[in-house]
């Protein structure tokens, strides 16, 4: 099997996120997007040491699994909802295996996870609350789009007009934000040349409340007169209410959305969302979960997963806008939200007024460092991190407590995986763990996990004899285990500074660093990796930099 070559054959199984398994004679070759049971033809685009991956051309048959027509225009190749022909069952189904899988390889076959099923999304299509769509165009040079990257591709933008994971209300207003521009022959921004001038619109609908926030995100090459957009939008029929439409300057070179100057055009910058009889006001950047209905759900497990809270100190560790602080806030003693956006924690402090609670404190900051200086000792704690999961230096600090119960929530599962050895290593046990299903039709899934603390009320003396044969435990599966866990050295800014330096004769900033990695779409551990945060404005480095930077970033293997 060579790298160029094109084989035929059948998905066997997908692990979590998107891997595919296909067997040719006998070889395993990984073909990310498909579904099991599809006919597929892939092309060998990587063979090392052994792994082969391969680049899905074609769908050759379906799959008995897809029992039901495309929901949308522009599957398959948005990519976005990679299940939508699969009944959500069978979309479950496939969920719970591969984080049952993952988990139970994390904490050891043999060892009860004390799984409880995957939890569904009481919606199955509208439930998205947030929507980021791209302006651009479908093919080099073609009409302006707005709507999702096409599968593979960080350049062609497929028009979302009739996406199904949002409200109707939301693909009304993407039309008509397309049609005027089209009208205008405004032209999308071009990240490449950094040129052009549409980017991004960004829409946030409540779900409980109707509330529709609007913004149009652009660089500051252009000017137009935003007011007949304003009424134009002001005069479509909606279920829900437009309560806020707003510009957004963003000259930075990092196509994530953010703020170098926000113009409100019409009413607010917030709108309101009730879960659990609760009422949280959420601006344009605070984080706060995708699918209301769904985190109802997630909330009410956080609740019962962590028990009885009378009386306690509780940390609510990477808090967000502060909605299980607040959740859990009328039942505890104190409840210490930490979460690294200052514009989050500002809202969330709102909300604990708004919703009458004292016993609530937020903090600004990356847990990593606010855990120093924290004086209160947590009864419980909550950990809710963001992709990447625990920062691995935060995660000794937060062992160290020693709380007898963490509820851990992770919205991707292999992070949680792969933390979850150490709490392990600490006396930790899994006592409670199921998903909830937030993400429908797409790859993604939350996954909630009860940690306790055991203390031993009594010994016995176990005797484990190493090597092969039964009863036995082979050295060498244990010793594949721990290489699959060593953590790979990490790269810090230092290390690329260095290596830039040394090569170029010049410094780079480590903003510098982290907006092309940012850009590059490459976690951030040092840097806050959040995408509702807003920025100060800042100059971008020259080209010279970005390519010395990504340069570095490939001698170090981060690309
Ligand atoms: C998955 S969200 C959870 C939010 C919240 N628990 C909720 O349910 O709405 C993760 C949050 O972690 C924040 N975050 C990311 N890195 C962080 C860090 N190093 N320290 C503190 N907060 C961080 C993000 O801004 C985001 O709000």
């Amino acid at each position: 099997m060579k790298k160029g070559e094109i084989y035929e054959g059948i998905i066997e199984k997908v692990d979590f996120p998107n891997k595919g398994y296909v067997n040719i004679d006998g070889e395993k070759v990984i073909v990310k997007n498909g579904i099991p049971g599809q006919k597929v033809r892939f092309m060998i685009n990587k063979k090392r040491s052994g792994r082969a991956e391969g680049r899905l051309l074609e769908i050759l048959e379906n799959s008995t699994l897809e029992v039901r027509e495309p929901v949308c225009k522009i599957f398959p190749a948005c990519g976005g909802c990679m299940y939508q022909t699969m009944s959500y069952e069978e979309q479950l189904k496939m969920k719970e295996t591969q984080v049952k899988g993952l988990l139970q390889e994390a904490v050891g076959i043999g060892t009860d996870l004390h799984w409880e099923g995957i939890h569904g999304s009481p919606i199955e299509f509208g439930y998205r609350n947030k929507m980021e769509f791209s302006f651009g165009d479908e093919y080099k040079d073609g009409p302006l789009s707005l709507g999702l990257h096409k599968k593979g591709s960080t350049y062609d933008v497929l028009t979302a007009s009739d996406c199904k994971l949002v409200h109707p209300d939301m693909t009304a207003i993407l039309s008509r934000v397309l049609d005027f521009f089209t009208e205008l022959g405004a032209v999308h921004y071009k990240k490449m040349q950094h040129t052009g001038y549409l980017r991004h619109l960004l829409l946030r609908r409540g779900v409980t409340s109707g509330e529709i926030l609007v913004h149009v995100i652009t660089t500051s090459q252009a000017e137009y007169d935003y007011a007949p957009l304003v009424s134009r939008l002001l005069a479509l029929p909606l279920e829900g209410k437009i309560v806020g439409i707003m510009h957004i300057i963003n000259d930075s070179l990092s196509d994530v959305v953010q703020s170098d100057e926000t113009r409100l055009l019409y009413g607010q910058d917030y709108f309101y969302e009730t879960l659990l009889g609760l009422r949280f006001k959420i601006s344009t950047f605070s984080f706060f979960q995708p699918n209301s209905l769904a985190a109802e759900v997630l909330y009410s497990i956080v609740r019962d997963y962590i028990g009885d809270t009378k009386d306690k100190e509780v940390f609510d560790l990477y808090s967000g806008t502060g909605t299980i602080a607040q959740l859990l806030a009328s039942v505890a003693k104190e409840v210490i939200g930490v979460e690294i956006v200052e514009e989050a924690v500002e809202a969330a402090k709102v909300n604990a007024a708004l919703n009458g609670l004292t016993n609530c404190r937020f903090i600004a900051g990356d847990v990593l460092k606010v855990l120093d200086n924290l004086t209160e000792k947590p009864d419980m704690i909550i950990l809710d991190p963001p992709r990447d999961g625990i920062h691995p230096k935060a995660l000794p600090k937060i062992l160290a407590y020693g709380v007898e119960n963490i509820v851990y929530i992770s919205c991707k599962p292999t992070s949680l995986a792969r933390d979850l050895p150490a709490f392990l290593a600490a006396g930790y046990e899994v006592q409670r763990s199921c998903s909830v299903d937030q993400f429908c039709e797409t790859v993604h899934v939350e996954t909630v996990v009860l940690l306790s603390h055991k203390k031993p009320d009594s010994h016995i003396n176990i005797k484990v004899e190493f090597g092969e044969g039964e009863g036995k435990v082979p050295l060498k599966a244990i010793a594949e285990r721990a290489e699959a866990y060593k953590p790979k050295e990490r790269v810090t800014y230092k290390m690329i500074k260095e290596y830039i330096e040394a090569k170029y004769g010049f410094k780079v900033h480590t903003a510098y660093i982290a907006e092309v990695k940012r850009d590059l779409g490459l976690p951030m551990y040092d840097a806050p990796n959040a995408v509702e945060e807003l920025k100060n404005p800042r100059k971008h480095p020259t080209a010279e930099k970005v390519e010395a930077i990504k340069d570095a970033l490939k001698y170090f293997e981060v690309i």
